[in-house]
Formats: structure tokens, sequence, C-alpha cells
């Protein structure tokens, strides 16, 4: 990709971006952010983006420091070209935005599905309105309920905002089958009558189509109308001219634009040559053909409207959410609207009874109908799963609702227990510890939430976890702290952990708590005091000593985060040194400190070493798992014990060097993989470069050249193992067997000892189910076997196998065989 493909990649990711968290105050990007996202240098990038103004794919704002806006990106969204390319302030551009999108909503744009399961549609409408000269009649077909009505007030707006008709222009409603029973009546309502027309007609009167001229005249259940009727529509469409009832003599003149709608089938009940006369048919889907998205928009858009209307926040929780979106309603969107109203009341009633002040809808509010549905829940699981536990729609305007996760209400929860504990029982380091493990916890899911970007059915629900407002303050809280790269994930995170906090917090601390809290030095950072004043001067929040000291602490967590997330490694290996100092050499070659280590002794248990792994583990994941790169087989048992333990996804790569560790932590840093795909990666380098790492081996001056022979033919025999580790691991077990035995080993022994247990162990790894009956001399020898057997557990551990009895009689075969007298000595008790 050429340089400047990539620099508008990125001008268009980052406008993107801002457009989804700021949208008409989009802030645009300099060329210092984009070249520093790219890594590429300032002066180049510049140039690029210049040339990207001249080429018109971009917008330049020409102020201190010069800004640039992706155009690609802001038309798709507001729908509209924008022929300026350079604005001398942001304003300017925003300015623009606002007017354009003021008109926009006065047109279709508000509609739900407007550019979904209505697209077409609302296509189609813009151009009966538009076409020359008066634009076309239409017909609007659908259930009842699907929208026709509001769909044929949107085509008006669309014409008012195009010019196309007076902007005092009148729309007019007339529904047929008001009196479809008497023809004459309905047909003197649309085109007035002469006096003595009729019977009653005393009058001389206007008609609805000399009342709607030079606007709209909108006529529901047209199918209601007799074939007379039809034949006189036909003709004002025709001829733009009518005849009232009982006036052969005069033709008026009218300038009226029809929009006509039906439930039924049109070819049935209408005369085929007044269907074939109207130009434009529109279907409108019914509901349940919606998509799951656009229905949860629907119940979003009416809770909205409910809770300002009652001024009260409303809460709906999942099974009812379930429920409005799997319920198939005969009355399509018409009925979910009332059916909700009639739920909101009913809950209403218990919100006095409680005086809760939110209402919160159950399924007990549910009309009966819809409440008895609940296979609807059954049917869908998939999707009630992802659902959030509860929804909440604030009374305020503009207000995002927010989804509540269970989990993440729940973790908050424990985080104030915690923190609670803590401060009674004196900051003890117990109840450090354990908020320190929850909050990580706590960070975790919300990385995990924050970092979600895979567009799924459930993005509606994702999208809606953030306040805008809040997320506004924290950023305008933090942008003097924190770093312009990490800037969006911090806020998102707290914005979002405020967001949570706002609806649970039912305490709040004497005002002279907090005072002294904040005054107190180096208690609390700087970067929090600036959230806690701005969400109270700007929200009102108010928050309690609790909630500070924990944003506080989120704040200190993220921080440890250098770059922008990525899967958090951890070396376990044993020696005194040898993870931690393959993490240095990591860490060090890539300037990061995000690999991490545990050294561990032969001699550790595995316990042991499993706690301190599980600590390390908590304390690493940030939502995006773990992967763990150790030395031996054993702690690939881990890998299931800590997911479960933890619920952090957790990989264990065993058998890891320290180029493989290097790669593993290249890769989870430049590219985005999940851990999963991460492994996936290693694994196949793995098996690709096993046969070079196998011959890879350095003497060093660690090694006896005994030794190092050794080794070296080992490998020769060895297909799988690493015979370096093997000598290591053996020799040490041996030297440990041979201080209980007292007795003395040879170079010799110690290769055929070493040797022989190298291929026994190929031998278990390849096959371990085939066992031998052991042999019939066992019981002499099993005092040796036992010791055998304790001194063998480092190997069980080391390959994560066990080794067989039998193999550990020949095992002890070959040291009766080499020291006869001294085995008959051996007295375990002494
Ligand atoms: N696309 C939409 N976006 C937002 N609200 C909608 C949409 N479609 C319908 N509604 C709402 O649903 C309700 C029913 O719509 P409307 O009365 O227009 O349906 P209709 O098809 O004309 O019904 P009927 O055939 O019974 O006259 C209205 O309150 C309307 O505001």
């Amino acid at each position: 990709m050429k340089r400047m493909d990539l620099v508008h990649q990125q001008l268009a990711e980052a406008s993107r971006k801002q457009l989804a968290l700021f949208g008409i105050e989009i802030k645009g990007s300099t060329s210092t952010e984009i070249a520093d996202a790219l890594g590429l240098d300032r002066a180049n990038v510049s140039k690029d983006l210049n040339r990207l103004v001249t080429e018109q794919k971009a917008f330049k704002i020409n102020k201190r420091p010069v800004l640039f806006i992706d155009k690609q990106t802001i038309e798709e969204n507001y729908h509209f070209t924008i022929n300026e390319h350079s604005f001398s302030s942001l304003d300017q551009l925003q300015k623009l935005l606002m007017k354009e999108k003021r008109t926009q909503d006065a047109g279709f744009f508000d509609l739900v599905g407007e550019t979904g399961s209505l697209r077409e549609a609302v296509k189609k409408a813009q151009a009966a309105i538009l076409y020359p000269v008066n634009g076309l009649t239409t017909l609007i077909t659908g259930e009842t309920g699907v929208g026709k009505s509001l769909f044929a007030e949107k085509m008006f707006s669309y014409a008012i905002n195009e010019g196309k008709i007076p902007e005092k222009a009148p729309f007019i409603t007339f529904n047929c089958a008001d009196f479809a029973d008497n023809q004459q009546l309905l047909l003197s309502h649309l085109f007035g009558h002469k006096k003595g027309s009729f019977t009653g007609a005393t009058e001389d009167s206007k008609g609805l189509v000399e009342a709607a001229n030079n606007g709209f005249l909108f006529l529901d259940e047209v199918h209601r109308l007799s074939a007379k009727g039809q034949e006189m529509l036909f003709y004002l469409m025709d001829k733009g001219i009518y005849r009232k009832l009982g006036d052969v003599e005069n033709d008026y003149i009218t300038n009226v634009r029809l929009i006509m709608a039906t439930t039924e089938q049109p070819s049935e009940l209408m005369l085929n040559t007044f269907l074939r006369r109207i130009p434009v048919h529109i279907h409108l889907p019914p509901l349940y053909q919606r998509s799951w998205e656009e229905k949860m928009a629907f119940i979003s858009r009416f809770a909205g409207e409910e809770s300002r209307r009652i001024t009260r926040d409303i809460r709906i929780n999942q099974e009812v959410l379930s429920l409005l979106l799997n319920y198939q309603f005969e009355g399509n969107i018409g009925q979910l609207k009332s059916d909700f109203q009639f739920s909101c009341a009913n809950a209403f009633v218990d919100t006095i009874k409680n005086r809760s002040s939110e209402v919160s809808i159950e399924i007990r509010h549910l009309p009966v109908n819809i409440a008895q549905h609940l296979d609807g829940i059954e049917n869908q699981r998939s999707h009630a799963h992802n659902l959030p536990e509860s929804l909440l729609f604030k009374k305020e305007k503009n207000t995002q609702p927010f989804a509540f996760e269970k989990n993440e209400q729940e973790v908050y929860q424990r985080i104030k227990e915690n923190f609670l504990l803590m401060d009674k029982a004196n900051s003890s380091a117990v109840y450090e510890d354990q908020a320190q493990a929850v909050i990580s916890e706590y960070t975790g899911k919300m990385m995990e939430k924050v970092n979600q970007e895979k567009i799924n059915k459930d993005t509606i629900v994702k999208n809606m976890f953030i306040d805008s407002d809040i997320l506004e303050v924290v950023k305008h809280a933090l942008v003097s702290f924190v770093d312009r790269a990490s800037l969006d994930l911090y806020c998102k995170i707290l914005a979002y952990h405020l967001t949570i906090v706002w609806k649970n917090t039912s305490t709040t601390l004497e005002e002279e708590d907090i005072e002294a809290l904040l005054n107190e030095p180096g208690e609390i950072s700087m970067a929090t005091k600036q959230i806690v004043s701005q969400t109270k001067n700007r929200l009102g929040l108010s928050l309690t000593e609790l909630d500070i000291k924990i944003v506080d602490r989120l704040l200190n967590q993220l921080v440890q985060y250098t770059d922008r997330p990525h899967i958090s490694l951890l070396v376990v290996m044993h020696g005194e040194k040898t993870a931690s100092s393959i993490a240095d050499t990591v860490n060090s070659l890539l300037s990061i400190t995000s690999v991490k280590a545990i050294d561990m002794s032969l001699e550790e248990k595995v316990q042991e070493v499993y706690e301190r792994t599980k600590a390390k583990v908590r304390e690493l994941d940030n939502g995006l798992g773990v992967l763990i790169m150790a030395d031996m087989g054993s702690i690939k048992s881990f890998e299931r014990k800590l997911k479960d333990d933890l619920g952090i996804q957790v990989n264990v790569i065993d058998m890891a060097s320290t180029p493989l560790i290097l790669e593993a932590a290249k890769l989870s840093l430049s590219r985005k993989l999940s851990l999963e795909e991460l492994v996936q990666s290693l694994l196949s380098i793995m098996s690709r470069h096993w046969q070079s790492t196998q011959e890879s081996f350095e003497p060093t001056d660690d090694f006896r050249y005994f030794e190092i022979m050794m080794i070296q033919r080992m490998r020769k025999i060895l297909v799988f193992l690493d015979s370096k580790k093997v000598f290591l691991l053996f020799k040490s077990v041996l030297k440990t067997i041979a201080e209980d035995l007292k007795i003395e080993i040879t170079d010799e022994f110690l290769l055929k000892f070493i040797f022989h247990n190298g291929c026994m162990i190929e031998k278990v790894l390849v096959d371990p189910t085939v066992q031998e009956e052991p042999a019939a001399n066992y019981q002499s020898a099993s005092q040796l076997i036992d010791l055998l057997e304790k001194h063998y557990s480092v190997v069980n551990e080391f390959f994560g196998i066990e080794v067989p009895k039998k193999e550990l009689m020949n095992v002890a075969d070959i040291f009766i065989y080499e020291f006869p007298e001294q085995l008959f000595l051996y007295d375990p008790v002494s």
C-alpha cells in the first residue's frame, strides 16, 4: 500500500472514531497524530494530507494546529455532498453540518429503518417528491401499524425541505374507511358538493382536494373508496381537475399531491385502471420482518419518549426486552408502541406504591398475551444471551440508554464491599490484595467490552453503554494527563465505570469528607481530582469517597498498560532467573514492560507454582487473555484450571524458547490477534523452526566438554525432546537420588542414566497407555522403587506425564546393576 493510502486510511479511521464519539462536534486530526499513529515522518504525512485535500478527499481546517478530517466519512454519515474543502475554523464546518442535520431531521432521517429495511421505500418516495413538476402520486401498502401514515407525513416534510411545496402547505389526512358505508358523503367530503345535490346538502361546500391545494392529500384505507370515487380520483390525477358533487357545469382546478395507503392487496379491491395510473408503489414491511437492530431501535425510541413524558427513568429488564423483541405483534409498530405504553402505565402504578424513583418494567406489567408468550425467549435463546441484564432509559433528553450487565454490576458491588472492608480493617494487606484482584477483574471486563470491535447482532446494545455526556466530561478532565494514544481508551473505560456508578450511587458521603480526601496531598491523583470536580460541576454527579478511590485505582491500573492493550505474556520457567532474564531480554528488545516472568526451582511444588501463576494471571489480564510460555509440560494442565478458577482466557505453550517468546510479544503488540489466533501462529512458527532450533544449541562455559558431546549425541537420538533440557533435568534428578543412596556417580553412569531416561520419556510421551505388568521381583526392590518414585515426581511434573512403575523398575535395575554393594546397604530409615 502506498504511503498516501495509508495516511488516508488512518485519517478515515480517526474521523470515524471521532464521529462516533463526538458526532457533530468532531475534533479533526493533526498531521502529528496521524504520523504518530503510523510511525511515519510528520513532514511526509503532512504533505500527503495536503494532497488529499487537493484531491478533494479530505477537509482542512486552517487554524493552529491545522486539522484534517476525512471527507467521505462525513458525507456518508450526513448523506450529503460538501463542496468546500477548506474551512477557517472547526466551528464553520460544524455549523454547516448542523444546518444539514436539521434539514434532514425533518425529512426521513429519524425514521427507524431509514437506511435499513426502509431504504428502498425512502428512495422511491424521494423520487416521487422530486419528480417534476408536481411529483408523482404514491400508493403505500403494508399491514396495519407498519407506519404508513408516518411515512406519508415524512414525504410531506421532505417536500417542504426540498422547496417543492410552500413552507405552510397543507397536509390533509382522510380515512376512507370512516365513510365507507355512505359513499355519497365520502365523495362530498373529498370533492365538495353543490347546494341541493343530495338530501342534507343545504350549502355549497368545499372538498378536501380543494383544501389541500398546493399541499398533500393523504387518503388512508383508499380501497374503501367506491369504483366511482376511484374514477374521480383517477381523473384528478390525470388532468388536475375535478367536479364537485351535483355540479355538472364547472371543472375545478387544484394543485394537490396525492398519497394513498391501504392495508389490503390493492389488486383485489381496487380498479385495475386506477391502480395502473398510480406510478409509485411503496411497500412497508411488517415488524416481524424487520431486523433485530430495528426492533431494538423501536423499543428504545418508545421508551425514551415515555420516560420524558412521565419524567421518570425507565428500566426494562432482560426478559421483557426479549419478549418485546420476539413477540409477533399483529398490529405491528403501532401495537408495539401502545403495548409498551400500557406496560409503562402498569409499572408506573407500582412505582408510586413502592415510592421508587424509577419505573421498572417487568413481565407482570406486560399485556397478558405477550407475557404468556415465553416461548419467544426459548426460541431466541441465543439472542437473549446477548441482551444486557437491563436497559435504563434516562428521562433527560438526548441521553443514550444504558445497558447493564449483571457481571459488571456484581463486580462493582464486590469492589465496593472490599473497599469498605479495607477501610474498616485499616487497609490491611489482605483486603488490599483482594481489592486489587477485584479491580483487575473489573478493569479486565471493561477492557474486553470497550475493545469489542466486532459488529454483531447486539451492536446497538453495546453502543448504549457509555453516556456521551459523561464521556465528554472525562475526556475534558483527562486530556492534559494522558497521552493522546491512550486517551480514547482511558476515557471510554472511565466513562463506562462512571455510567455504572451513576446508576448505583445511593449514599453520598458528607461533603467535608470528600473535601478532606481531595485535599490530602498524595492521596488521590490530580487526574482523578479533575474527574471528580468536572463530573460534579458539569453533570451534577457527586461521587462518594469510595467511588473517588475506585476511580483513582482504575486510573492507576490503566496507566500500567503502556501501549494499546495487548495479550499479556507470562514466562514460567525453571531456574533461578531463567524466566525473568528471558522476559527482560524481550522487554528491552521491544521497549516494553509487559512480558512478565515467574522463576521456579525444580523442587517447588506444582501447587505452589500454580498459586503464583494464578495471582500473576489475574493481575495481568486486561480482558484479552494471558498467554503462558513455559518450559515444561505440566504447566499445560494449568490452562483449564486457570480458566475455571479465574474465568480468564488462558493458553499455555510449553517448551517455549527465547526466540518464540520474542515472536509472541511482537505478534501480540503489532497485530490485532485474539489469543486463540496468536497461539495458532506460534504453533505454526514452532513446527516450521523445529529443526533449526534443534541445531542451534551453542556450547557454553556452563557445560563440560563431555556434557556437550553427550547433549549433541542425544540430539541425534531424541526425536522431539530438547536434549539440553533432558540433560539438565536428569542430571539434577540423578544428583538428588545419589545423595539419598549415598553413591558416587561416574560420568559413564551419568551418560547411561540420561540416555536411558531421555528415550524412556519419549516412549511414554508418544504412547502413555502402553504399560506392561510389573515384573515379579518388584517386591525385592520396593524401597528403591519408592525412592525413585519420590524423585521422579519432578520428572512427572516437568513433562506432564506419569512415569509408569515398569519404567521405574527398569531405572532401578540400572542402579542395582551398577551399585550392587551400595544398594544392598541402602536403608531408607537412616
Ligand atoms: N419507521 C418508523 N420509525 C419510527 N416510528 C414509527 C415508524 N413506523 C411507525 N412508527 C410509529 O408506529 C406507530 C404506527 O404507525 P402508523 O400509524 O403510521 O402506521 P399505519 O401503517 O399508518 O397504521 P394503520 O394502517 O393502522 O393506519 C406510530 O406511532 C408511528 O409513529
